[in-house]
């Protein structure tokens, strides 16, 4: 190679190897390669071997020529040509057609290319087994190429050939990543079905608890969600998440209390190749597969105390660094966390950080446990029996035992929501098992979940039978609780009842009900 030969080849390969975006690439080579070879036009194809089917990757070409940008300039007829030469000669690869018109191989392209008065010079590429490639460079007017500009081009044949196997690759990466990122959209939207798509008690016990997440949602402030193990902190969450701009991003959720005090760290931070023992690849934590979305921090109290200091880092300065990385990873998320334990006396304690704890304490929402809104109960038991029967494929439910209601009303519910859907999945299995069983049962609530709080008010086991009248009372008296006395009009007793006003006063007077100012004043 001469020094001018070597330079060229130099500078060509910068360009060729420098850029993975074909276009750009084949754009700069176009520009450097015309000032030696005379060039109206440079393109790239490649041909499956196995799936006959030619793709032009990308044409650069002067607006002049006017070549169909659409034409495929490979066909299989041309193929099976090239591939007969290169057998006979493997080193026969390039080739120059300064007459397409009288060339049997070159009539091919030149018609495909729309019969122009051109030249052509070409490298056949090889990419893989399956796949073969081209990169042509064409001239407007026959006899345009000599023998120097074959030799000249030809250098470029294996940097044209490695920068065709990247691209491919490349485009391949770009592919799998779309794929991953459609994935993700869909299994977000499926677990936002399976848990807390939809909330009961919007309208009644969760109220007041709807109306903080209304305010907060639209904003990526952080939410410390409190409340008793089981009352739907996580539908909670969820609902934040899913109603707030960053409902196309990533919901990541992490139970705080699950994971081993040896791996939290690397769990959420994430740990780079040889970080320690075992670390055999670089992994990304929850914090950094949240980016974009929301990150739920459940069960926060648990978070060990040397955590909690790496917490507090993420939240001033909203980046991570990895467990043996040498630099900070910027992270846009919105932090939710919750607990059901008092944070104030674990500060008090020592056992939680209090800078933490004014940290996270931002935009507290408190969610009341089940038993101080049991007028959500019956709605609830409707959702789980309908939810539940789908889950199980039951074709039939039966109705629900007469006066049941009344024994669920008075429960203590110390496992909340989550104990309330355990006993409808209990009744409802029990209930298939038992095809001649008239009415779906609830009875013994599950007392072996070692949950720490107060035993159940009443047992279910064996509850005490209300009279159809004194039901009827409480169920009344705890409607018009719930609407501030009001008995007529929207959101009035009667509406939510199902009843006219009227019949619901009678019936009020008959059992005794006090309502009016009387009702207010008690
Ligand atoms: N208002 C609601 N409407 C419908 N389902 C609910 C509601 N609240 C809770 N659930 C259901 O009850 C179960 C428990 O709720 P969730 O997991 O959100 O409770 P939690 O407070 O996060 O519990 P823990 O403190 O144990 O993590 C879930 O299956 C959830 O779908």
């Amino acid at each position: 190679m001469t020094s001018k030969e070597q330079d060229f080849f130099y500078q060509a390969t910068m360009r060729i190897c420098g850029n993975l975006n074909l276009d750009a690439m084949l754009s700069d080579c176009y520009a450097f390669i015309e000032k030696f070879i005379p060039t109206n036009a440079l393109i790239m194809a490649l041909y499956n071997l196995e799936a006959k089917i030619s793709d032009a990757l990308s044409i650069v070409a002067d607006p002049e020529l006017d070549l169909n940008m659409k034409t495929m300039p490979l066909t299989s007829e041309a193929i099976t040509h090239f591939k007969n030469l290169e057998k006979k000669d493997p080193m026969h690869s390039n080739f120059i057609i300064n007459n397409p018109r009288e060339d049997p191989v070159g009539k091919i392209g030149w018609e495909a290319l729309g019969k122009k008065e051109i030249s052509y010079i070409f490298s056949l590429l090889k990419v893989g087994e399956e796949k073969m490639g081209l990169v042509a460079l064409v001239a407007k007017g026959y006899n345009r190429y000599s023998r120097h500009d074959l030799e000249l081009f030809s250098l470029l044949r294996g940097p044209f050939a490695i920068a065709m196997a990247n691209a491919q690759k490349h485009q391949e990466v770009i592919r799998l990543k779309e794929i991953l990122a459609d994935d993700n959209r869909y299994l977000t939207r499926q677990m936002s079905k399976a848990v807390g798509d939809e909330m009961i008690g919007k309208e009644f016990g969760l109220r007041d608890v709807m109306e903080m997440v209304r305010q907060v949602a639209p904003l990526s402030s952080q939410v410390l969600l409190l409340g008793e193990t089981g009352v739907g902190k996580e539908v909670i969450a969820n609902t934040i998440h899913h109603t707030s701009a960053r409902s196309n991003g990533p919901f990541i959720k992490v139970n705080c209390g699950a994971i081993p005090e040896s791996l939290v760290d690397s769990e959420l931070f994430g740990h780079e190749k040889g970080a320690f023992t075992g670390a055999v690849k670089q992994r990304r934590g929850c914090f950094e597969r949240a980016h974009g979305g929301t990150i739920f921090l459940d069960e926060i109290g648990e978070l060990p105390l040397k955590v909690q200091v790496r917490l507090l880092r993420v939240l001033q300065m909203r980046e991570i660094e990895r467990i043996g990385g040498a630099r900070p990873v910027p992270v846009d998320i919105r932090i939710i966390t919750a607990t059901h334990r008092d944070l104030p006396a674990m500060v008090r304690k020592g056992t939680f950080r209090e800078d933490l704890w004014f940290r996270l304490n931002v935009f507290p929402i408190t969610i009341p446990p089940l038993r101080h809104r049991k007028m959500d109960i019956p709605a609830l038991i409707n959702f789980f029996v309908l939810r539940k029967s789908k889950e199980m494929n039951l074709l039939v439910t039966n109705k629900l035992e007469p006066g049941c209601m009344e024994k669920l009303q008075k429960y203590h519910w110390p496992g909340n929501v989550r104990e309330l859907e355990n006993i409808v999945e209990r009744a409802l299995i029990r209930s298939s098992a038992n095809p001649e069983e008239k009415y779906l049962r609830f009875d013994g609530p599950n007392r072996s979940s070692g949950q720490n709080v107060a035993a159940p008010a009443v047992s279910l086991a064996s509850p005490p039978v209300l009279k159809m009248d004194a039901a009827m009372k409480n169920h009344i008296e705890s409607v018009l609780d719930l609407t501030n006395g009001k008995i007529q009009g929207d959101h009035g007793a009667a509406s939510l009842l199902g009843l006219p006003p009227s019949t619901l006063r009678n019936r009020m007077r008959k059992l005794g009900v006090i309502y009016g100012k009387a009702r207010k004043g008690r």
